[in-house]
């Protein structure tokens, strides 16, 4: 493990280099993913790194965790409390879409809680250019594979440190970085909406994810649910389709 962190860490100083940018921005959640990225940052860059919590309505369970995480790893924090903007933006989208009695309850949650991944992604690349910093991603192999993020959200970062780890592998890193153990043990969750945990949401697991993307078997309840994830979530990986002139 300690020569794969080394690794990691190098590159991110090389990815730093080749930007020509002073450091790296993450947001943190109190969750692992987040927890083990800023913990590397942290280490690649120990003046020119930052946390960020956006809490918006966030459990104080969950501040705590993310402050937990600022502590052990000794990174700069900010907070930036989006729970207003949130809820400023999103009524006003309601109200007009009411108005022409097209609002589609059924979307509601999914929406409501995209346009909050979408807001912190946009608060942290305030900050990045005001620092002149990279957006670090916290999507690790699981979550890149089943394409459990949010297009331009938690998705819409400059670089991925973590993207070819299994949540296991993650966790295993969590450990050897000194991520409190209450983070390391904690089940996944998105915090899209109260009480959410990612596993609930998908129907699978985390180690049936992993199993799967390292090739072992797995029933085939559980591989028809990721293969489908995969194929709906391909926009979110692949370049953009673009209209040429000429073929
Ligand atoms: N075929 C296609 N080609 C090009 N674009 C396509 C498309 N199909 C949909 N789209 C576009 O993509 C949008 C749907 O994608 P997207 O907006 O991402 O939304 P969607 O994939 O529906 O939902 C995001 C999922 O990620 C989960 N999530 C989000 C954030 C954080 C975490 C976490 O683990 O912490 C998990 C969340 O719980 C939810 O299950 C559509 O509204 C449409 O604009
Ligand atoms: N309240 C928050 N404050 C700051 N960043 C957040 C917040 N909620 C989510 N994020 C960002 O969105 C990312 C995606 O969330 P995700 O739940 O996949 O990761 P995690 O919370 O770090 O780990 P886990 O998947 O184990 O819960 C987070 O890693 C973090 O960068
Ligand atoms: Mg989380």
């Amino acid at each position: 493990m300690e020569k794969q962190v080394e690794k990691i860490v190098q590159w991110l100083i090389e990815q730093v280099e080749k930007a020509g940018v002073n450091g790296l921005i993450v947001g943190v959640s109190g969750g692992l993913d987040s927890a083990v990225v800023a913990h590397l940052i942290k280490r690649a860059f120990p003046d020119d790194s930052l946390g960020v919590l956006m809490p918006i309505h966030t459990s104080p369970a969950n501040m705590t965790h993310a402050n937990n995480v600022i502590e052990s790893c000794g990174i700069n924090g900010m907070t930036v409390d989006l729970s207003e903007t949130h809820e400023i933006l999103y009524s006003q989208i309601k109200t007009k879409l009411n108005d022409k009695n097209e609002f589609r309850e059924k979307n509601d949650q999914l929406a409501g809680a995209n346009l909050r991944a979408r807001l912190r992604m946009s608060t942290l690349y305030t900050l990045a250019t005001n620092y002149n910093y990279l957006v670090v991603g916290t999507d690790n192999a699981s979550e890149f594979y089943t394409g459990y993020f949010t297009k331009y959200g938690d998705g819409g970062v400059d670089i991925l440190p973590i993207v070819d780890f299994t949540k296991q592998e993650v966790r295993e890193m969590a450990a050897y970085l000194g991520v409190p153990a209450e983070i390391v043990s904690k089940k996944p969750s998105a915090d899209l909406w109260e009480d959410q945990t990612d596993e609930d949401e998908m129907g699978t697991t985390y180690d049936k994810i992993d199993a799967y993307i390292t090739g072992e078997e797995i029933p085939e309840k559980d591989k028809e649910i990721i293969e489908k994830m995969h194929r709906r979530t391909a926009h979110k990986r692949d370049p953009l389709p673009q209209f040429k002139k000429k073929k």
